[in-house]
């Protein structure tokens, strides 16, 4: 392997790139103008200011541009041995992932990192067989101040130590031996999984972390022993904007803040390198710095790119950038080849130093024999001085080779401060970084058992809240039903003392309606009484009319065919005296004349005998009525009397009872007009009975006269007197009145007589005579004895009435005379049914209502109480909960505390054994695979080392590397892919 002092004594600024991206959408849609001019290849000038830088990149360049001229050579360098860095500088959404990653992986927009390796691995094959390699690869990110090691994401927090020989280095991050290219993609993507990323308002992919993908290649000269190593970092900033463009907030705000803070520790180590004043530079001012501080001014060949927006609308970040990368073209750094010597080589340069030394002792020799010479006091001549060209050649063939660094791996950093030189110091410092780191990570650990206590805590505390608020809730609740319930016990209560009254209530109105049943049961009984007495009453009315109707049957309707027995014993029937006497009379002429035949004489001795029977009869008859009228007339006056003294007492009645009396008064009215109309009727019968009997009187007195006359005036035994009835019909009844002869049916011509001047032609006629006015008397007693009969009726009806007006009298007499306080308690109490009927009415009609409320309520109640139930028993459920909540949080708090300190041994432990992580995944990944190499272009081993198979597999695989993707965007680009 060549050296290159040429390159590094001439090149040892850091190489400085700009890459303007075409616009994007955004700054097209915000109205972002072109601000960017380029001047040729290497200046831009954007507002009036020019930057010039080692290459400038327009917008269309390609990425293969980019790459030839800026990193190709840095890849050389590393594989001569030199340590290189390549960074990408920008703010968010500028390009740095696109120039770094790229969005293909074999097409022409992959990235500068793919090519990197490619190129590598394709340089191991064209190197001379006997050069050994070993490539290892890390990956970390620095998240918030914090070393994350992406192939081992657990290692979230690792130290940064530095020793003299190892130089700085990230204590306990993952190296993995690779021995492809595909095997490099299969660790990038790996470790891009694990990358804490988060979207921005500028861009909505963009990483908010930095990221360092490091590559350490050793390679051994198998012939010479001798070995070089180069480490190559690629590192992809975080974006390098203002915080408030970005709209971050909360978390998003914390970051930006410390990604800053790498950033301006970043600006700051570039300033202080690059003023030429200050004596110390910041590297320990971020995790940043400090593990880029040999690619900052120490060993290393570096290349930064400094990605920019062409618009206008982000022209102030561009400004800034390009403005960063100024400065950054200004620092200076001190490449070395980190080399080591083989045993050949560097015994020969023993033996260089050997001469040198034995020629340096032969001019020492000379020098004091020389001076030894001078000392005594002779004199040496020119020619004989002592010379040092010889001992400056040996001198100068001495120290021309490069003094190997007493390390293996990669070359230990030239320290910028000696003071930090010290073995002691850094010894010191490294204690204290893992101390720091540690208790970082303790910290971070117990943060994050906070954060999770804390967010546990709070919604338990909100949990406990709402159980709180539902418990008031509840409880509130539950004390309203409890109010509800005793106000509904009380009210139940109270129902049930109304339910008692009205029950007592009830009893008193059921007794008085008892008692009122059995006055309405009396009154029944009564009117039982009443029906039965009507019924007697027709039925002695109907006796008497019997009892009356037969006293005039026996006359009126009698055979004709009497015997003559019956005849003579009529004779003992008693005729009032003055009459009997002229009857007796007529009878007893009848029987001295001679004249008349006995059969005549029989025919008139019947008539005028049942002529007397009849007036006998109708005498005792009117008498009979005159008197029961007289009677009538009598007790219609004590009626009327009585019905006076009850009006009074109705009157006095009316006070105290308004309705009783109404009723009592329109009862005795109605009563009242009754008997008046009876009693009307009653006097207009009278009335015509008297006038009938009047004219009765007067015809029988006249027929009387005239019988007298006739037997005065004439001979018995002659001439025969006969009755001749005229009877005439009126409106009123009927009147009997003395107009013809009547002769009896049975008269035959009068036989000869002495006294009596008679023939038997003029008897038969007088008999004949006699016959026919005898039956007109019996048409016309006939038509008597129907009126007689019609009147009998009335009179009957009369006095049945009266009857019951003196029993009607009597009760009323009796209750108004006996009772006026009968009759008062019977109005009150009437008055008392007719409230308590309302009372018990409107109880009733309460009563049920109660008990509909009651059992409305009873069922509320029920409700309620179910309610409460189920309220309990989900507060015993919540309750529970919660129980079990704090429980599994508090098993939860002890498991990560457990956790935590099995961590804190295990890394000790881990420690302790050397220093790797505990958590190392494949163990594959961390042997060594050295590669050798091929010396061809194309060899087994070139397909080897692109499939990744090991050539003793004999699966060698002479295609390309076969990753085709499609063009994707960053996050899903080709090697965030599974
Ligand atoms: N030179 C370019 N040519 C074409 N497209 C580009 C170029 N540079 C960047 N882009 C596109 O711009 C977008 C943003 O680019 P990129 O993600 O690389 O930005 P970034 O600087 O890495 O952002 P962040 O800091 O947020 O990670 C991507 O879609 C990318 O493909």
């Amino acid at each position: 392997m060549s050296h290159t002092p040429s390159r590094e004594s001439s090149n040892n600024s850091i190489k400085v790139v700009a890459r303007f991206r075409p616009p994007n959408t955004t700054e097209i849609e915000f109205g972002g103008e072109p601000a960017v001019q380029f001047i040729g290849n290497d200046s831009c000038v954007i507002e009036s200011s020019i930057f010039t830088f080692d290459r400038v990149f327009s917008l269309n360049s390609k990425q293969t541009d980019v790459f030839d001229y800026s990193i190709r050579s840095t890849v050389d360098d590393i594989l001569h041995g030199y340590n290189g860095t390549v960074f990408a500088y920008g703010q968010t959404g500028s390009g740095k992932s696109y120039s770094m990653m790229g969005t293909e992986i074999d097409g022409p927009r992959r990235g500068i990192i793919p090519r990197i390796v490619e190129q590598i691995f394709a340089s191991i094959l064209q190197s001379p067989a006997e050069i050994e390699y070993t490539v290892r690869v890390s990956y970390m990110e620095i998240y918030m101040e914090r070393i994350k090691d992406l192939l081992q994401p657990i290692n979230d927090n690792l130290p940064i130590h530095e020793d003299k020989t190892k130089g700085v280095y990230v204590k306990g991050l993952s190296e993995i031996y690779v021995s492809s290219v595909d095997e490099v993609y299969d660790v990038m993507r790996q470790g891009t999984a694990s990358r804490s990323v988060a979207s921005t308002n500028m861009n909505q992919e963009s990483s908010r972390s930095h990221s360092i993908f490091a590559l350490a290649i050793t390679q051994k000269n198998m012939e010479t022993g001798s070995s070089k190593s180069g480490q190559l970092f690629l590192v992809d900033l975080a974006g390098s904007e203002k915080v408030g463009k970005t709209g971050a907030t909360g978390q998003l705000l914390e970051e930006a803040k410390k990604i800053n803070k790498s950033l301006s520790a970043l600006g700051n180590v570039i300033n202080a390198l690059t003023d030429g004043k200050s004596t110390h530079i910041p590297y320990r001012d971020s995790k940043l710095t400090r593990i880029l501080q040999e690619s900052l001014g120490g060993n290393s060949r570096t290349t930064l790119i400094v990605n920019c927006s062409p618009s206008s609308y982000n022209v102030q970040e561009t400004l800034s950038t390009l403005k960063f990368g100024t400065r950054a073209k200004n620092i200076k750094n001190r490449p070395k080849i980190n080399a080591e010597l083989s045993a050949s080589e560097l015994k020969s340069q023993l033996q260089k130093a050997q001469s040198q030394i034995s020629l340096m002792a032969e001019y020492v020799a000379a020098l004091e024999r020389e001076t030894q010479s001078w000392r005594s006091g002779e004199h040496v001549s020119e020619e004989m001085w002592a010379t040092k060209s010889s001992a400056d050649a040996a001198k100068k063939s001495y120290s021309a080779p490069t003094t190997p660094r007493p390390r293996s791996q990669i070359s230990p950093p030239a320290r910028p401060n000696s003071d930090d030189s010290s073995e002691d110091f850094l010894q010191w410092e490294n204690e204290l970084q893992d101390r720091l780191t540690d208790r970082e990570t303790a910290i971070r650990a117990l943060e994050r058992m906070i954060k999770e206590s804390n967010a546990e805590n709070v919604a338990l505390t909100q949990r406990e809240a709402e159980l709180i608020e539902a418990n008031e809730k509840f409880e509130d609740d539950i004390l309203k039903l409890k109010q509800d319930l005793g106000k509904l016990q009380y009210e139940s209560k109270e129902a049930q003392i109304t339910m008692d009254s009205l029950k007592e209530l009830n009893a008193e109105t059921t007794a008085d309606l008892d008692i009122t049943r059995k006055q309405l049961y009396e009154l029944s009984l009564q009117n039982q009484e009443k029906t039965e007495r009507a019924e007697r009453r027709d039925r002695r009315k109907k006796e008497k009319i019997r009892k009356m109707a037969n006293g005039f049957e026996f006359f009126s309707y009698r055979d004709a065919s009497v015997a003559d027995d019956d005849l003579d014993s009529s004779k003992d029937l008693s005729l009032s005296d003055n009459k009997k006497d002229w009857i007796g009379e007529a009878l007893a002429a009848l029987d001295n004349d001679q004249d008349i035949k006995s059969g005549q004489k029989s025919s008139l001795k019947m008539y005028l005998l049942e002529s007397r029977e009849f007036i006998y009869r109708a005498e005792q008859v009117l008498d009979a009525r005159i008197e029961e009228i007289e009677d009538q007339i009598s007790r219609r006056e004590d009626i009327e009397a009585k019905l006076k003294t009850l009006e009074e007492l109705t009157k006095q009645f009316v006070d105290d009872d308004a309705v009783s009396a109404a009723r009592l008064e329109e009862y005795i009215t109605s009563k009242q007009i009754i008997l008046e109309n009876m009693l009307l009727d009653a006097k207009r019968d009278l009335g015509m009975s008297i006038s009938d009997n009047r004219r009765l009187r007067k015809i029988i007195a006249n027929e009387e006269r005239r019988l007298s006359a006739t037997d005065r005036s004439s001979s018995v035994s002659s001439n025969s007197e006969f009755l001749a009835i005229s009877v005439s019909s009126s409106s009123t009844g009927v009147s009997i009145t003395p107009s013809t002869s009547i002769q009896t049916p049975s008269a035959t011509p009068a036989s000869p007589s002495s006294s009596v001047p008679s023939s038997p032609t003029k008897s038969a006629a007088k008999f004949h005579s006699m016959k026919q006015q005898l039956e007109d008397f019996e048409m016309v007693k006939r038509s008597l004895m129907r009126d007689l009969q019609n009147r009998c009726e009335r009179v009957v009806e009369l006095e049945i009435q009266l009857d019951e007006m003196q029993d009607i009298n009597k009760s009323m007499t009796k209750n108004s005379t006996a009772s006026k306080g009968q009759l008062k308690r019977m109005a009150f109490l009437e008055r008392n049914l007719d409230q308590l009927t309302q009372v018990q009415r409107a109880l009733v009609d309460q009563n049920a209502q109660l008990k509909r409320e009651v059992a409305m309520n009873e069922r509320k109640l029920r409700l309620r109480n179910e309610k409460v139930l189920a309220l309990e028993q989900s507060l015993h459920a919540t309750q529970e909960r919660l129980a079990n909540e704090t429980e599994t949080f508090d098993r939860k708090m002890s498991q990560l505390i457990e956790r935590y300190d099995d961590a804190k041994m295990f890394r000790r432990q881990a420690e302790g054994l050397g220093g790797s992580s505990p958590t190392s995944g494949n163990a594959n990944q961390r042997i060594v695979k050295p590669l050798r190499g091929g010396g061809l272009g194309s060899s087994p081993l070139t397909a080897y080392l692109r499939g990744g198979n090991t050539p003793e597999s004999g699966r060698l695989d002479s295609s390309p590397i076969a990753l085709s993707s499609p063009s994707v965007s960053k996050r899903s680009s080709w090697f965030s892919r599974n």
